[in-house]
This record gives structure tokens, C-alpha cells and sequence, in this order.
């Protein structure tokens, strides 16, 4: 039957990055491929290093933790470390897009040539490649890649068929897969990459890839971040836009109903403790079937 934990705890301060490690200890969600996309310069290598470079199961730094019949227990103390030093990060492994090209397009960007859909078309298969390959492994992963076009975030998602001749429509997006779109204007952008040292693509480059921009649409799996923000707002943003799209709809009007008081939206809090175990100790549990 299924189940969803709960955090919960004398503070209400349990992030969603812990309440999600939690579901997904208990098989409640799936595995994600986020595909950090955008023209060159817009942060998506900052995004994604930030991203993989956090702790990498928090399971494996809390040894006590236990998981017992699908019942998560979190001991204060540990729950404490948790509040204090930070959430539980997330800790997937990152694809660096740029270092799938082959060498020829790395030269031609270098020249400060615009790359050719058939330039991009056997690197985005490249990608596409990695993508099938992380979709059948255990965890969720980071892809950074422009992604400029609609075609081509199509041939990430569904690979050769979509460049057949005999080809033409557009094939619906995959929820495992999920679009971070990093948005900003040219001249933010452009001065990012001025300031950026040591970088084969130059900023002279950033107009073409602009001019080529198929921002996403609503059909597509995505979400548009504003890179003006900090990437540590940006990761909130993505959090709590993957938790709200990772929850059945009966189970969202559950943990409104049980929210209590907390408006911090991105944390949950429930008012009283189901189970009638210490509050002190027993910090996470199972709730009734839905
Ligand atoms: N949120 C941010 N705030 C301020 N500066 C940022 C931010 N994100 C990235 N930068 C800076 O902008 C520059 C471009 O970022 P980054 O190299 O990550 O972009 P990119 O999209 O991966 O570029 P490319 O596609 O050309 O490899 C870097 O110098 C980086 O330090
Ligand atoms: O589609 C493209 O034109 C390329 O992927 C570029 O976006 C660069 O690889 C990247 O920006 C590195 O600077």
C-alpha cells in the first residue's frame, strides 16, 4: 500500500529537501533528469556544479537512521544537525554538456563560428545517449545543455526518430525528464561572459545563439528560472516546483489540510503527532494510508 512520510518536529524548519529524501526512501517518487539548458553564459555549469557538488545521500552521513516497514525514524539530534548546518542536499551526478562535443565544434565555436543544426545534431544523440543510459540507473541526474531549439530538446528526449525524414510530429515531453531554463537578458548575460576567463566560447558568439532561442513552451516539461536570482534561491525554486508536481493530488489536499499553521512555503508542518510517540524522539513517521 502506499504510504507518504512525514517530517515533523517541535520547529517547523523540515526542509523539502528532506521531506523528499524521505518519500523517496519509501518508493514514493521516481527517478528525475533535470536538463539545465540556455544560451552560453546564462550559469548553467555554475547551476549544475552547485547542484552535484552537494552531500551526496544524507543517509549515508546519519548511519542511524533507521527505515523500518516504511516508517522513517530521524532522532532529534540528528534532526538538529540537519537544521543547523543546512538541508540534506541532493547530490546527483552532473553531465557537462560541453564536453560532448566533438572537437570540431569546439573549434569552430573557438573561431567564433555559430555551430549548424548539423553540427549539433550527433552531439545532442551523444546526449541523448546519457540521458536513456541515467534513466535506466538508481538515481536521479544533472545534464547541462542549451538545449536552444524545440527540435533539439526533442532529439534529447526521444533521439534519432525525431530528425527521420519521414518525421513530423512533435513527440509529447517524458515527466522523468525535466527542463531548468535559465533566463536573462543579453546584456546581463553578456557581461557574465566577458567577465568569464579562460573560456573557449566568447560573448561575440552570444547574439547567434539568441537569435536561435525556442524558450519553452507549456507543453514542455519545464521550468524558467530568472538568473538574476541566487543559485541558492534558484535550487529553492526547483525544489519546491518538483515536490509540487511529485505529489498525487490527494496526497497535496493531505498536507494542506495537515500544513497547521507554518506559512513558509516551503515546508510542511503538521500540528499534532499521529502516532503518540515522543515528539522528542520519533521526529518522522508514517501517516495513515491515504
Ligand atoms: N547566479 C549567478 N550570479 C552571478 N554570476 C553567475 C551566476 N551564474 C553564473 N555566473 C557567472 O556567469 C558566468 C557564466 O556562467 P557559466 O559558465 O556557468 O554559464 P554556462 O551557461 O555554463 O556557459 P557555457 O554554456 O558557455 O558553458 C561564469 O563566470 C559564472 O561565474
Ligand atoms: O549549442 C551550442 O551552440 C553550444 O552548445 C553552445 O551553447 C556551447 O557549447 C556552450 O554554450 C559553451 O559555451
Amino acid at each position: 500500500m502506499r504510504s507518504l512520510g512525514y517530517l515533523a518536529s517541535a520547529e517547523p524548519c523540515c526542509s523539502v529537501a528532506l521531506r523528499r529524501r524521505t518519500l523517496r526512501l519509501l518508493n514514493v517518487t521516481d527517478k528525475m533528469i533535470y536538463i539545465i539548458m540556455g544560451v552560453s553564459g546564462c550559469g548553467k555549469t555554475s547551476l549544475g556544479t552547485f547542484l552535484s557538488e552537494k552531500v551526496k545521500t544524507w543517509m549515508a552521513h546519519y548511519p542511524d537512521t533507521k527505515l523500518s516497514d516504511g516508517v522513517l525514524f530521524i532522532w532529534k539530534d540528528i534532526y538538529t544537525d540537519l537544521v543547523m548546518h543546512g538541508s540534506p542536499q541532493l547530490g546527483w551526478p552532473f553531465y557537462e554538456g560541453d564536453n560532448f562535443h566533438p572537437q570540431e565544434n569546439i573549434e569552430k565555436m573557438a573561431r567564433g563560428e555559430p555551430l549548424t543544426d548539423q553540427d549539433r545534431f550527433p552531439w545532442l544523440l551523444r546526449l541523448h545517449e546519457v540521458i536513456e543510459r541515467e534513466r535506466s540507473s538508481g538515481s536521479d541526474a544533472l545534464l547541462a545543455c542549451s538545449a536552444l531549439k524545440h527540435l533539439y530538446r526533442q532529439i534529447l528526449l526521444h533521439g534519432s526518430t525525431v530528425v527521420a525524414p519521414t518525421s513530423s510530429a512533435s513527440l509529447a515531453s517524458s515527466p522523468e525528464v525535466f527542463f531548468l531554463y535559465l533566463h536573462g537578458d543579453y546584456d546581463l548575460i553578456h557581461q557574465r561572459m566577458v567577465a568569464r576567463q579562460g573560456h573557449y566560447m566568447k560573448a561575440d558568439l552570444l547574439r547567434s545563439q539568441f537569435d536561435i532561442l525556442e524558450p519553452p513552451s507549456d507543453e514542455e516539461n519545464a521550468l524558467t528560472l530568472d538568473i538574476r536570482k541566487s543559485r541558492n534561491e534558484m535550487i529553492l525554486e526547483v525544489e519546491k516546483h518538483i515536490e509540487s508536481l511529485k505529489l498525487l493530488p490527494d496526497e497535496s489536499q493531505h498536507l494542506e489540510r495537515n500544513k497547521g499553521s507554518c506559512d513558509v512555503t516551503h515546508e510542511f508542518w503538521l500540528p499534532e503527532n499521529p502516532s503518540g510517540v515522543d515528539q522528542h524522539q520519533l521526529l518522522c513517521w508514517d501517516t495513515q494510508p491515504l
